[in-house]
């Protein structure tokens, strides 16, 4: 790209002055990112915190953001957050929500964006898919600050838009055993030399509890010994994952090889590789999928974004043939593993599903029905490749609506009705929306 240098100093900008709040304004709706939407004569703004019927006074940020200043009256499905940490955390925006209707918000973004963007409804929506909506999440990302001249580490979640980070005793939707070690980690962190290049430290639990340290080299001896004596001490594995974003964490205690629970089967992962949030939604979202997808023997099934295999190996151990594809070269290993060790046969192929598929054999073959599960940029590309193959079903697996009603719109364009949707609710207390679809072509 070019660049254009100038001998000009840039401009000073002025200090631009808060503007001024706005007064008894109505809260008309949600969006998908969970903020109450107000239209007023300067336009429309996305108000944290706001819920719809709400009349509120707020405080301007930014274009067309805004925080809730004052709640002169609350809408009926308000309740108080649970959670001591709500107002600063950054991580569960809709605590303020009463249960069933952030699940029914949910489903109406869903159902909106389908019709806004691709213009189709659901022929049918089932009730959403649900499980324990607190203490669930099993992946627990904590960042973290030394302060090297008082001597005291700083190690918990971001504050919402802000580097600043929220210290909490536990949090309310994380795993216990996740919590449980907190503590621990913030007494042993600092005796450690490492202690100056810590990057985040993540907690995972599956068949054990992990903790991996992100550190930017490796660290001195000493620190590996102490890290040994913690792991024995709190019966967890501890993993490093050091130098730069490309490089794969290793393990340096690891008592069990690392496992997740899929449908019928344990699949080996590890730290990095993609791990669904909820352990038990997990298991219900696949064996949904696949009571959707129906994979008699005969037929071929093409998997998209198949990670290591969550979908995948359940798959295949209901007789179906299966293509996999995954981007993580690691991840395809993985994928493969896990077959053998099931004694599955199945074709699981490394590539990037945004590019041309020309190059690839295994685009050349005719399939039955498509599964694709992707990251929230949705499946842009892959999408039009799907559709134009034009299998009889598609069942797609999104974690982002609005990616999903974009290509929906590719699906509808190629005859696809859109049979029966659902929502996973996967992230309860957060904005974020898991859903699953199924996509008949007519023939
Ligand atoms: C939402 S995860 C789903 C993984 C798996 N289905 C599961 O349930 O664990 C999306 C997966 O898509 C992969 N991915 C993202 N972009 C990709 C691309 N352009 N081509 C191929 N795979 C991609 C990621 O590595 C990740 O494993």
């Amino acid at each position: 790209m070019a660049q254009f240098y100038s001998t000009r100093k840039p401009q000073q900008r002025k200090a631009s002055r808060p503007a001024s709040p706005l007064t008894q304004q109505t809260v008309v709706g949600l969006d998908h990112q969970g903020r109450g939407v107000v239209r007023g004569k300067s336009g429309v703004r996305f108000v944290h915190g706001a819920l719809p019927g709400e009349v509120i006074d707020l405080q301007p940020q930014g274009k067309y953001e805004a925080n809730l200043l004052t709640l002169h009256q609350a809408a009926e499905d308000r309740v108080s957050p649970p959670c001591p940490y709500y107002d600063k955390c950054g991580g569960c925006d809709l605590q303020h929500l009463a249960l069933p209707a952030q699940r029914r918000h949910k489903q109406q973004v869903v159902s909106e964006l389908l019709m806004k963007f691709a213009g189709i409804t659901a022929q049918h929506w089932l009730e959403p898919l649900v499980a324990e909506a607190w203490a669930y999440r099993r992946r627990l990302r904590l960042a973290t600050h030394w302060d090297a001249k008082r001597r005291r580490l700083r190690l918990g979640l971001r504050a919402r838009a802000s580097k600043e980070i929220v210290e909490m005793d536990t949090c309310a939707i994380a795993q216990a055993e996740l919590n449980q070690l907190l503590p621990a980690l913030r007494a042993f962190l600092p005796t450690l030399a490492l202690v100056n290049m810590l990057g985040h430290v993540e907690l995972l639990q599956t068949n054990q509890v992990m903790v991996i340290l992100r550190l930017k080299s490796q660290p001195s001896q000493a620190d590996k010994a102490a890290l040994k004596q913690f792991a024995q001490e709190q019966k967890v594995a501890v993993w490093l994952h050091c130098g730069d974003m490309a490089a794969t964490p290793e393990a340096l205690v690891n008592n069990l090889p690392p496992r997740y629970e899929s449908v019928g089967a344990e699949l080996d992962f590890q730290p990095g590789d993609f791990l669904q949030a909820h352990a038990e939604l997990n298991q219900l979202m696949v064996a949904q999928a696949l009571s959707w997808l129906a994979p008699a023997p005969d037929e071929k099934i093409l998997e998209l974004y198949a990670g290591s295999g969550n979908f995948t190996i359940p798959m295949a151990l209901q007789g179906a043939q299966v293509t996999a594809i995954e981007g993580v070269p690691s991840m395809v290993q993985r994928l493969q593993q896990n077959a053998a060790r099931y004694g599955v046969t199945l074709d699981a192929a490394h590539a990037d599903l945004e590019q041309d598929w020309q190059a690839y054999a295994w685009a050349h073959q005719g399939f039955n029905k498509v599964l694709l599960d992707p990251a929230r940029a949705g499946a842009p590309h892959a999408i039009h490749e799907v559709a134009r193959r034009q299998p009889q079903r598609v069942i797609y697996i999104s974690c982002a609506p609005d990616t999903l009603a974009r290509d929906a719109k590719v699906l509808a364009a190629a005859d696809y009705q859109l049979r029966q949707a659902q929502i996973i609710d996967m992230f309860p207390q957060t904005h974020h929306i898991e859903c699953l679809m199924w996509f008949e072509r007519e023939a």
